[in-house]
């Protein structure tokens, strides 16, 4: 049967990657998305946002919701030091598969938890399963409806930065950021990964 548009990133990967270093892995699903087939990784243009907030908060705990096939883990992944750790939270069982074995290419396995589940159940669990009373730096890459629901369960102390905030879009995500006394809320104009549709990213300061 047909292979699956994760199979076909993996492969890409795999065959114009080399083992072990990132920024290739990073190139080549690139390549593969703007000249082969689209996915919905946050991409090079959205990417050099993600990195530059990644830098300045210099965090040595990031939580990530929406692994996908790891596009915007590997990138994370490449700029912590190396007793940092990311959390990255994926629902969908076949994108995990997919997502392991392309973080592990770029050789990143050390500082990356990969964890199967929904983020509404494991967000809750994290304080007594990781002993992560607070993340750094949590990306919200996951699905635009459980965006305001799930920093309502984080609120404690982290920056967060949302991907997609115009498309496919969170309106009440951004309105409840933009509009709380709590989060000092800040938007970086760019567009839907690999096209020329508007769409950007929402950095959100917890105030305390
Ligand atoms: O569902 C998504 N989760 C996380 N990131 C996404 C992302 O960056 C883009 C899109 C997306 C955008 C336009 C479209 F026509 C089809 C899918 C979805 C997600
Ligand atoms: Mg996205």
């Amino acid at each position: 049967t047909r292979s699956t548009r994760p199979q076909r990133l993996l492969a890409a990967v795999q065959k114009n990657a080399t083992r072990g270093d990132p920024r290739s892995v990073v190139k080549a699903i690139d390549e593969f998305c703007r000249y082969t087939e689209w996915a919905m990784n946050v991409g090079d243009e959205k990417g050099c946002i993600l990195d530059s907030v990644v830098s300045e908060v210099n965090p040595a705990t990031v939580l990530e919701l929406g692994t996908y096939c790891g596009y915007s883990t590997v990138r994370i992944a490449t700029l912590l030091p190396p007793d940092a750790k990311l959390i990255t939270l994926e629902f969908n069982p076949d994108f995990a598969v997919i997502a392991r074995q392309v973080i592990a290419w770029a050789g990143q396995e050390e500082k990356v938890h990969l964890v199967e589940g929904s983020s509404g159940d494991l967000i809750p669990k994290m304080k007594e399963q990781f002993g992560v009373k607070s993340f750094d730096l949590v990306f919200l890459d996951h699905w635009k409806d459980r965006y305001l629901p799930d920093a309502k369960l984080m609120e404690a102390g982290s920056v967060l930065l949302a991907d997609n905030v115009i498309c496919p879009g969170s309106p009440d995500y951004l309105d409840y950021v933009r509009n709380s006394p709590k989060y000092r809320s800040q938007y970086f104009k760019s567009h839907l990964e690999y096209t020329k549709v508007e769409d950007g990213l929402e950095k959100s300061v917890f105030l305390g």
